[in-house]
C-alpha cells in the first residue's frame, strides 16, 4: 500500500500526515506492507517521524551513479539516507518530463543494482486506452524493464491508468482486473511462471476510502498506490482494505 503526497506539503502538514498514520491501527506487517512516499525535502522528517513498521519511497532517483548532474537526487543519497524504495516512471514524469520507458528501464536497473526497491508505473493515456492499445502500451512500458532487470525480487509493478491519476475518474475493479491480469500473463510468457506468481501489481488512480474494497477483492489487485486520498484519515481505510481477500 503505497501513499504518495506527490508535490503536496508543508513541515506542519506533513508532521501531521505522519501523526495520523503512527496513531493507527492497521493489519499487521504479515497483511499489508504500508509505505509512505514524500517529496524528497521531507525524507529525512518523515524516516525521522514515522513509525519503524512503516516504510519509506522516495518519487524518483537519477539513472546512473550520482555526480554531475545537478537538481537531480542520486540513488546513492537515497541509500545513504536509508530510504528502502524509490518509485520510478510515475505518469506525470513520463508525460510532463519526457521520461521514455528506456530511461525509466535505466532508473530501475540502476536502483536495483545499489539495493533500493523500486515500484515502476505503468499505465496508458485515455486516448490510448480509447485506440484500444492499453495492454501494447503497458507491454512495452514492463518490456523496457524487462530488457534490463534480471531478478524481479524488488520489483512492484503499479498499473495508473492516466485518465484515472487525480481526475476522480477511477477505473472499474472489471477494468483494473483485466489490465492487472494481461500484465500478471505477459509477466509469466515473457519472464517466468515464479515472476508472474510473486510480483506484486497495485492499482493507482482516484482510489479512495469508498471504492477500495471493491478494488482490492479484485484477483489481480495486489494493493494500491493512493495519491490524493493518501493526504487524508481515509487512508487508514484504504490500508485496512488489504484484509478483504483474507475475509472472503
Ligand atoms: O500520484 C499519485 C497517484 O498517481 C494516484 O493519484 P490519485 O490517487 O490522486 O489519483
Amino acid at each position: 500500500m503505497i501513499g504518495l503526497t506527490t508535490q503536496n506539503g508543508t513541515i506542519e502538514g506533513v508532521k501531521k500526515i505522519v501523526t495520523t498514520l503512527n496513531e493507527a491501527e492497521v493489519p499487521s506487517e504479515d497483511v499489508v506492507e504500508v509505505v509512505v512516499s514524500p517529496p524528497f525535502v521531507f525524507l529525512s522528517m518523515v524516516k525521522s517521524l514515522l513509525r519503524n513498521d512503516f516504510s519509506i519511497a522516495a518519487q524518483n532517483c537519477w539513472a546512473r551513479k550520482g555526480g554531475a548532474f545537478t537538481g537531480e537526487v542520486s540513488v546513492e543519497m537515497l541509500v545513504n539516507l536509508g530510504i528502502p524504495w524509490v518509485i520510478l516512471g510515475h505518469s506525470e514524469r513520463r508525460l510532463l518530463l519526457n521520461e521514455s520507458n528506456e530511461f525509466v528501464g535505466d532508473k530501475t536497473a540502476y536502483a536495483l543494482s545499489q539495493g533500493l526497491k523500486v515500484i515502476a508505473c505503468v499505465g496508458e493515456t485515455l486516448e490510448q486506452r480509447e485506440s484500444g492499445s492499453t495492454l501494447a502500451v503497458v507491454a512495452a512500458q514492463a518490456k523496457a524493464i524487462a530488457e534490463r532487470v534480471s531478478i524481479w525480487s524488488n520489483i512492484v509493478l503499479a498499473y495508473e491508468p492516466v485518465w484515472a491519476i487525480g481526475t476522480g475518474k477511477v477505473a472499474t475493479p472489471s477494468q483494473a482486473q483485466e489490465v492487472h491480469s494481461e500484465l500478471r500473463k505477459w509477466l509469466h510468457d515473457n519472464i517466468g511462471a515464479e515472476v508472474a506468481t510473486s510480483t506484486r501489481i497495485i492499482y493507482g488512480g482516484s482510489v479512495n476510502g469508498a471504492n477500495c474494497k471493491e478494488l482490492a477483492a479484485q484477483p489481480d489487485v495486489d494493493g494500491f498506490l493512493v495519491g490524493g486520498a493518501s493526504l487524508k484519515p481515509e487512508f487508514i481505510d484504504i490500508i485496512k482494505s488489504a484484509t478483504v481477500k483474507q475475509s472472503a
